[in-house]
């Protein structure tokens, strides 16, 4: 990996600077620095390294009792001094991910205005709607090439928090740049205030968004027309992810602006992508094409649909008819299996929506459970992505388990509280067959004298490597090229697909390798650079968490 060290001439100095998050070192600054910077006397006189200042950041830490406190610490340390924020982070991955990302970012967006401490990042309400070019050009940042982008309306399975899904999109960039190395520098998160339907922020004293309902229709649709045409003006190049947005504006507002602006749904096609390639790896190890699976979905929203119909693409390629893999996928929502005789369904729905004729229990009945879908389908996949926790019961997977020796269960909902059962109960009921994968981590299962790991199913080993592939080649389109070359990218990556180990995705310590392999395969689809100008150019733009030496630009 090549990384620069020459120095970086800039315009700032004084408290200015110390108060500048990327760039502030703290008593990281050298002599030579302090002088030519203004800065004696602003910080103690100590010298010290990064390794040095983290001794300090762990004794810190190690003192703090609650998840939400650690948190807000490190949030903390990111508002005061990113470099050394991801350094400790990423010295700590698989320890901090769960504190930066879910489930604790899931807590924090419900608590938001309550722990607000620093600015980051853009609010742009809807009463500001005629001014959101003055927005975008208030930021400092000039160089902004991906932006994280929410409306707040369903933040993980915890439903509506207004301007606390701001939360989330810090949240995920914070992993754009340790997992995928892109440098906070470049990083934008942004919240779409349009009000929200959540009664306990609107009467809480202490929320800071715009006290109002939803807005909606046609007014919610020009407002978020006007923020892709001012991003397009400030920075036309910029990676923009979606994120969070409920089910009725997810896919809308995808399909509206994917060829609009290089920019993806994380929760539709991110998810999509990593189960694809858990799935591929899955039916690696066990000698299994994924065309000759069956399979189950509890949730037929944003996450359900996009795997479905990602898993649909697949079984064409291994050689079935759109008609015979359709037939193969089945969608459990609220109201019950999902048939084409069912009133209400939106278009994604009724695309995965099983044909009633042809099956004698499905014909005529209403509102087949998932209990029932699972006696009559046998599936060898069982997928949750409802946001309601405890719905795979005992029954449900024994069932399952009944007919199939080596069941997948994968209950994706986070945070850890919507999960759809507990890993452990579902190797217990499985009598450790089951191979599961959740959403949120969770520690290895531990039965019969056996070590079972779970995987972590989750967009963030899909989304870093992707926006570090798209800016190594410029994509200007998120492709499904693009999307199935990060599944398989993943899945060559699986211990398990591999017969290497028996961890079905690569321990989060990995992930930085996982992403530069995502990163290459992702750019390589985009058909614009050679492997070996794609490999300079993510080497080139993987940013590190060291010390910079500064010199003065401008000479106060
Ligand atoms: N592991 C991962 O990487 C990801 C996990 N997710 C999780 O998946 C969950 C759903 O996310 P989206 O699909 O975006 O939300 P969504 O709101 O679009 O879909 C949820 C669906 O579940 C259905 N549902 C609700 N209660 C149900 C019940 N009792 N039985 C059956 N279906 C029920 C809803 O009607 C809806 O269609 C969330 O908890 C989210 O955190 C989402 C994206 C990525
Ligand atoms: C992981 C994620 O994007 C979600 O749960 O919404
Ligand atoms: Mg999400």
């Amino acid at each position: 990996m090549t990384f620069s060290t020459r120095p970086v001439k800039i315009p700032y100095y004084g408290t200015n600077l110390l108060e500048m998050s990327l760039l502030n070192k703290g008593t990281g600054f050298t002599e030579q620095e302090r002088h030519d910077l203004k800065l004696h006397g602003l910080v103690p006189s100590a010298f010290e390294t990064i390794e040095e200042q983290e001794v300090r950041i762990a004794a810190q830490y190690a003192l703090l009792k609650e998840d939400l406190e650690r948190h807000i610490f490190l949030r903390n340390l990111q508002d005061t001094n990113e470099t050394l924020f991801y350094h400790f982070v990423k010295k700590h991955l698989a320890e901090m991910l769960p504190i930066i990302y879910t489930p604790t970012v899931g807590e924090a967006c419900q608590h938001f205005s309550n722990i607000y401490r620093a600015s980051r990042g853009i609010f742009i309400s809807y009463p500001n709607k005629d001014r959101i070019d003055e927005m975008l050009s208030n930021v400092t940042k000039q160089k902004v090439k991906v932006i994280v982008v929410t409306d707040g309306e369903r933040i993980l399975g915890l439903g509506d928090q207004g301007i606390g899904g701001m939360g989330i999109s810090i949240g995920k960039l914070s992993l754009y740049t340790s997992c995928g190395g892109i440098s906070p520098a470049y990083t934008l998160p942004i919240v779409l205030d349009v009000g929200t339907n959540n009664d306990q922020l609107l009467k809480d004293p202490l929320y800071m968004g715009w006290r109002h309902q939803r807005v909606t229709g046609s007014e919610y649709e020009s407002f978020i027309d006007a923020f892709i045409k001012a991003v397009k003006r400030r920075w036309p190049n910029v990676l923009l992810q979606f994120e969070d947005f409920a089910q009725h504006n997810a896919l809308p507002i995808l399909k509206k602006y994917r060829k609009k602006l290089c920019c993806f749904n994380d929760d539709i096609q991110g998810t999509a992508a990593v189960t694809l390639g858990c799935l591929m790896a899955a039916c690696r190890a066990v000698g299994d094409q994924l065309k000759d699976q069956r399979i189950v979905f509890l949730g037929a929203g944003s996450a359900g649909a996009g795997i479905a119909e990602k898993i649909i693409s697949r079984m064409k390629v291994e050689g079935l008819s759109d008609e015979e893999a359709r037939a193969r996928v089945y969608m459990v929502d609220r109201y019950g299996l999902i048939t084409d005789t069912m009133p209400n369904l939106l278009d994604f729905q009724q695309a995965l929506a099983q044909k009633s004729e042809g099956h004698v229990w499905i014909k005529d009945q209403a509102n087949i459970s998932l209990l029932d879908t699972v006696k009559n389908v046998r599936p060898t996949i069982l997928i949750g992505v409802s946001g309601q926790p405890g719905l795979f019961t005992e029954e449900i997977i024994k069932t399952m388990h009944a007919h199939c020796s080596r069941p997948i269960i994968m209950p994706l909902s986070n945070p850890t509280s919507r999960v759809e059962a507990q890993p452990v109960n579902i190797i217990e009921w499985t009598n450790g067959s089951a191979l599961v994968a959740t959403g949120s981590p969770f520690m290895p299962v531990e039965f019969n004298g056996r070590t079972y790991p779970i995987a972590q199913c989750n967009n963030s080993y899909i989304f870093p490597g992707i926006g570090l592939g798209v800016l190594a080649s410029g994509a200007k389109e998120v492709t499904d090229e693009m999307l199935m070359a990060a599944s398989e990218a993943l899945s060559e990556m699986s211990p398990l697909g591999n017969k290497t180990g028996n961890n079905l995705l690569p321990v989060v310590e990995d992930i930085q390798k996982v992403s530069r392999a995502i990163a290459l395969k992702v750019g390589l689809a985009a058909k614009t650079k050679s492997e070996k100008d794609l490999l300079k150019a993510i080497d080139d733009n993987f940013w590190m968490p060291v010390y910079r030496t500064f010199e003065p630009k401008v000479i106060p």
